[in-house]
């Protein structure tokens, strides 16, 4: 894995950085990069992590202390939990205690942007379309009204 296909990117000085295993490091700060493939095997109840928006999170420590229980986090441990702990619509403190268990970034080639966003744009069609739904009557509104307008004047004119 990671035989320098990226490593322009994020191997600025890499003179001295021989040992580069799972996690590359960026040039300018010490923030760690997890694949998706390394985040998946930490999925047990002595080693668990997972991912919140993009973000990796051991939260071995955590499962007994979670208000919500063990077992829902073990359901999503080694993988993306961004939707389900969205969808619980945590607190600002459970947003602060992420920061405890943070141990690094999920690999860029591994965020699904558009996936994320995706959930949360599903209801009304693809919303191209929606301007012309009011655009057209709204013009025949405007056109009708002025045509009732001289249609009036003309009557009383005459
Ligand atoms: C490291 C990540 C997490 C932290 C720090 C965390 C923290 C918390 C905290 C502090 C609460 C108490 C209520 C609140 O303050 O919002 C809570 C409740 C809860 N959490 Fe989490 N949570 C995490 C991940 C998750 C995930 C991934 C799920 C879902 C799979 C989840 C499901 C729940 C549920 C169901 C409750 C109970 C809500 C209730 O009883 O009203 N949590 N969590």
């Amino acid at each position: 894995m990671g035989e320098g296909i990226n490593d322009n990117m994020i191997n600025t000085n890499g003179a001295d950085n021989m040992d580069v295993t799972h996690t590359e490091e960026t040039a300018d700060s010490d923030v760690k990069y997890y694949t998706l493939e390394e985040v998946k095997t930490h999925n047990m109840k002595t080693d668990a992590w997972l991912i919140i928006h993009d973000k990796v999170y051991n939260i071995t420590s955590f499962l007994e202390e979670h208000p919500g229980g063990e077992d829902v986090l073990m359901v999503q441990a080694g993988a993306d939990a961004t939707v389900s702990f969205e969808d619980v619509g945590h607190s600002t403190d459970a947003r602060e205690m992420l920061i405890k268990y943070y141990i690094g970034e999920l690999k860029m080639d591994d965020r699904k942007k558009e996936g994320t966003k995706e959930e949360f744009i599903t209801t009304s069609g693809d919303g191209s379309s929606s301007w012309t739904t009011w655009l057209i009557p709204a013009i025949v509104a405007v056109v009708v009204g002025i045509m009732y307008r001289y249609y009036m004047q003309e009557r009383k004119s005459s």
